[in-house]
């Protein structure tokens, strides 16, 4: 081998060698960027494994609670539901019937008829990776879904629509049952009526419901009579469109909510499997649909075929969950089974007694207007309210002006006639204002019954217009005549006032002097007879002012309304054919006789709460029945009168109540808290309360003048000394400490406390009995005939004064005291115990009276008062418990009635 192959082998081996070298290198080095390349690989496959199991993990946690949220939506959906159904449905219309009982509803509720079946919370899907647990498995601390609560399938009906039942007869027939139960059941008795039509089983389809059939809240009709039926209902509709809603309201749901009025009952017709129907039927069947609910008119049909529509509430019964409901949509319904036959005749028996007792009361708020409309309207032509509706459902408006000025009303004990005003009055008050209308009251009755119309220990507030309230007068006819007089007071300067403007009524007069204040007087005598009852100058003077005011009170706005329970009170008029005629309107009450006209008999067969109202003096063509809403409730009276209260300015005077049985206190007395001590020269002794309109008091002027000498006659201890206390204090109050000198002696040991108990108020009063008075009457007699002028008066109260001690010469006294005292200002004020005692001190039967110028009559009759009393009569006097008769010469042409001070 040449040396130059060796060098090229050399070169050629060191070449690979080097070759070999640099590949192994690039081998470890691929073999080291491998491994790392596969170690990224691995960690980026573990990162990736990881995140995967993170994003499943979240998509888990997302979806429990996508799916609890969905479970408890919709468990609030379905409790909200409920909560709606309950309030939509509640007591008798939606309690399921183990617990049900009627309960009438103040309007008409949604009515149950089974169960609305709502989708259930879906059951879970099964997890996306097989034996990977939910989470609420792996944590029990989280509840499984809620369960829904029960909705009631409800459907409306009365004031709404009409129901149509389909499909299983049976099932359908309790669904009929279970309505009308419940629609029977949710409302006042008697004012829902039902007609029933069934062809096929003659009635049977509604035999639970036979109780009801002799009141006639059930009635059915013959299986061919269902033309005449739709027609019947057609015609109720018309009418009630006409007549009743008379284009004021669009349905009587409407006007009730307006008027709180229902005047109308609901007729509820059910027909079921009525066959086919002719085309009559059909188009009376498709109005009453249309126009029916409107009128309160509504149909339940069941078997017979409807086509859908506006306010038909379709229900197709099924088995099981399968019955449906127009208004469910596609939700399905589990239907209720029918009413319990115990339940449903105990209540058609219970509403059937209901109606048999007689109509409900229909509340006072019926006739008041809505609060914003309250003393809006103007009494210038007259007083016009609303008193009730009539049998047909219209109002029956009542009106005083001049024509009819004046009402008459009559019912026996315990048919209304209390009630009546009451509503009346209601209805006027809350239309008028105390500026356009005035009420003047008065009750013959015995009790209380318009005493809630003025203040009260109870209740401090009074209704506005009232400005007299007497009661418990039945005794007290003065009070009566007093309201006469005062009213004929108020007709004179009324008629004054028109004749000074030139006008002839009060609307002129209004309008002629838009600044004067001239309600509408309207004066209420309950019992008027009472007053009418005596054959004395009572009744002579009330006939004729009543007389007066009938005939021209009706020009000047003063209306009269006279009540009377018996026919006396209504005959006490009779005789006075001139004054019954102007009492047009006349209102009888059920069983009230000749109040209307003769041969007018419509009260004999009112129902009860009812009253016929007759403007036209009674003709039966006028005759208005009205039904009566209940007044007398002191609640629902109360919130009237304290709203209309509450619109007063303050400082308003409350009504004058006088209450014959309430004994006046002189420290009450506006008359005495007048009294000032200012020595006068005529001191007034005040004596009593008078019988008055105006709280006043009787009085005697003790002038220096003969005569003017007191003398209190009767055996009553206690009146006796009542009526001395209150002249003694009153003229005591009218002088300074020296200004009078009063002196007082006591011969009853009986009046000993009384007189001491006036001598301690009266200061420096001297005091006499049995063992000085004639030093007293002694010295007074010297005074009453010494020639010097009196300074200053003297009263000497006597009490027993015919029991005076001292003989002869002491009685000599104190009649030339009596005779001669006055013009020196001594002035015996002196209580005898009987008007011939009073007699026996004067002289004798032949003696001369005039010493005695005022004299306050007990227990005495008018006829022993004749030598007192001026002319040739005796006063018409008939005793009665603290009452007393007054006379006092130089002002009365008669005597007075007085009522005694009672202890204050
Ligand atoms: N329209 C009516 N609605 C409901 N209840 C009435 C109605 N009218 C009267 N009443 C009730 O009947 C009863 C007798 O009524 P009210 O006192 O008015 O009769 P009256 O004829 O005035 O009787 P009396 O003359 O004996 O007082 C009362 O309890 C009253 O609440």
């Amino acid at each position: 081998m040449t040396e130059s192959t060796k060098q090229q082998v050399v070169e050629i081996r060191t070449g690979l060698s080097h070759a070999l070298g640099a590949a192994g290198h690039a081998l470890a080095d691929a073999e080291h960027e491998a491994g790392e390349a596969t170690t990224r690989w691995e960690r980026i496959r573990a990162a990736a494994q990881s995140r995967e199991r993170k994003l499943a993990a979240a998509r888990d946690e997302r979806l429990r609670s996508i799916d609890e949220w969905h479970d408890t939506e919709l468990g609030a959906l379905a409790g909200a539901a409920a909560g709606a159904a309950d309030r939509a449905a509640p007591g008798a219309a939606g309690e399921p019937w183990h617990s049900w009982e009627p309960t009438p509803l103040a309007k008409p509720a949604e009515l149950r008829i089974g169960r609305l079946l709502l989708p259930a919370a879906p059951a879970p899907a099964a997890p996306a990776e097989p034996g990977r647990p939910w989470p609420w498995d792996e944590d029990a601390t989280v509840s499984p879904p809620p369960e829904s609560p029960e909705v009631p399938a409800l459907v409306q009906l009365l004031d709404h629509g009409h129901v149509v039942v389909q499909g299983d007869r049976k099932l359908g027939d309790d669904v009929v049952a279970g309505l009308l139960l419940r629609a029977l059941g949710t409302s006042v008795p008697g004012t829902v009526q039902v007609i029933g039509y069934d062809p096929e089983h003659l009635g049977g389809g509604l035999a639970g419901f036979a109780a009801l059939a002799p009141p006639r809240v059930l009635t059915f009709v013959a299986p061919n009579a269902l033309s005449q039926l739709l027609d019947d209902l057609v015609g109720h509709v018309r009418r009630i469109n006409e007549t009743v809603l008379a284009g004021e309201y669009s349905s009587l749901r409407e006007l009730h909510a307006a008027t709180k009025r229902r005047p109308e009952p609901w007729r509820v017709a059910v027909l079921l499997g009525a066959g086919e129907l002719n085309r009559h039927e059909r188009t009376q069947l498709e109005r009453l649909l249309r126009t029916g609910a409107a009128c309160g008119v509504h149909l339940i049909v069941h078997g017979l075929r409807v086509d859908p529509g506006p306010g038909i509430e379709c229900v197709t019964a099924a088995p099981g969950n399968d019955a449906r409901m127009s208004s469910g949509g596609d939700l399905l319904i589990r239907l209720d089974p029918g009413p319990p036959p115990a339940v449903l005749t105990a209540t058609c028996r219970q509403i059937a007694e209901a109606v048999a007792a007689g109509p409900a009361p229909v509340a006072l708020d019926s006739l008041l207007p809505d609060e914003s409309e309250e003393w809006r309207e103007s009494s210038a032509n007259g007083l016009t309210a609303p008193l009730g509706d009539s049998p047909q459902g219209t109002r029956v408006q009542v009106t005083l002006s001049d024509y009819p000025p004046h009402a008459l009303i009559a019912g026996p004990s315990g048919t209304g006639k209390t009630n009546l005003i009451y509503a009346w009055m209601g209805a006027l008050a809350a239309r008028y204002s105390p500026a356009e209308l005035a009420f003047y009251l008065l009750d013959f009755k015995e009790g209380v019954s318009f005493a809630r119309f003025a203040p009260g220990r109870r209740d401090q507030s009074w209704l506005p217009h009232v400005r007299l309230v007497g009661v418990n007068v039945n005794t007290d006819r003065e009070f009566g005549l007093a309201l006469l007089r005062f009213l004929g007071a108020e007709l004179r300067r009324r008629a004054d006032a028109a004749k000074q403007h030139e006008v002839t009524n009060l609307a002129e007069l209004r309008a002629e002097n838009p600044e004067g204040v001239w309600p509408r007087i309207v004066a209420v005598v309950d019992e008027f007879q009472v007053l009418l009852s005596g054959r004395d100058a009572v009744t002579t003077e009330a006939v004729d002012l009543l007389e007066d005011l009938a005939r021209r009170g009706r020009s000047q706005g003063i209306h009269l309304i006279l009540a009377s329970q018996d026919i006396s009170g209504i005959e006490a008029l009779w005789g006075r054919p001139a004054l019954v005629a102007q009492f047009t309107l006349r209102i009888a009450l059920p069983r009230a006789r000749r109040v209307l006209a003769e041969q007018n008999t419509a009260a004999e067969s009112l129902p009860r709460y009812h009253a016929v109202v007759n403007s036209d003096s009674g003709a039966t063509d006028a005759n208005q029945i009205v039904r009566v809403p209940a007044a007398g409730d002191r609640e629902q009276w109360s919130a009237l009168q304290h709203r209309l209260w509450r619109r007063l300015p303050p400082g308003e005077l409350p009504p004058r109540l006088f209450d014959g049985d309430v004994q006046p206190k002189l420290d009450s007395s506006p008359d005495f808290r007048a009294l000032v001590a200012e020595d006068s020269p005529a001191p007034v002794a005040l004596l009593g309360e008078t019988i008055d309109v105006m709280s006043r008091s009787g009085r005697t002027v003790l002038r220096r003048a003969p005569g003017r000498n007191l003398a209190v006659l009767g055996t009553r201890v206690e009146e006796a000394c009542a009526v001395l206390a209150t002249a003694g204090r009153s003229l005591a109050a009218q002088f300074s400490r020296d200004g009078a000198r009063f002196s007082i002696a006591c011969f009853d040991p009986d009046a000993r406390p009384a007189a001491e108990a006036l001598h301690a108020r009266i200061p420096d009063c001297g005091w006499y009995d049995a063992s000085n008075v004639d030093w007293l009457l002694e010295d007074a007699a010297a005074e009453s005939t010494a020639a010097w002028p009196a300074d200053r008066p003297h009263f000497i109260l006597l009490y027993a004064a015919d029991a005076l001690p001292g003989g002869k010469a002491t009685l000599d006294h104190l009649r030339t005291v009596l005779r001669q005292g006055p013009e020196r200002r001594l002035h015996v004020l002196g209580w005898w115990r009987g008007a011939g005692l009073l007699r026996d001190t004067l002289g004798g039967p032949g003696s001369r009276t005039d010493p005695i110028g005022a004299w306050v009559a007990l227990d005495v009759h008018g006829s022993e008062l004749a030598p007192f009393y001026p002319g040739t009569g005796a006063p018409n006097w008939y005793p009665r418990p603290w009452r007393a008769l007054h006379f006092d010469r130089s002002v009365h042409r008669g005597a007075e009635v007085i009522i005694p001070y009672g202890a204050s």
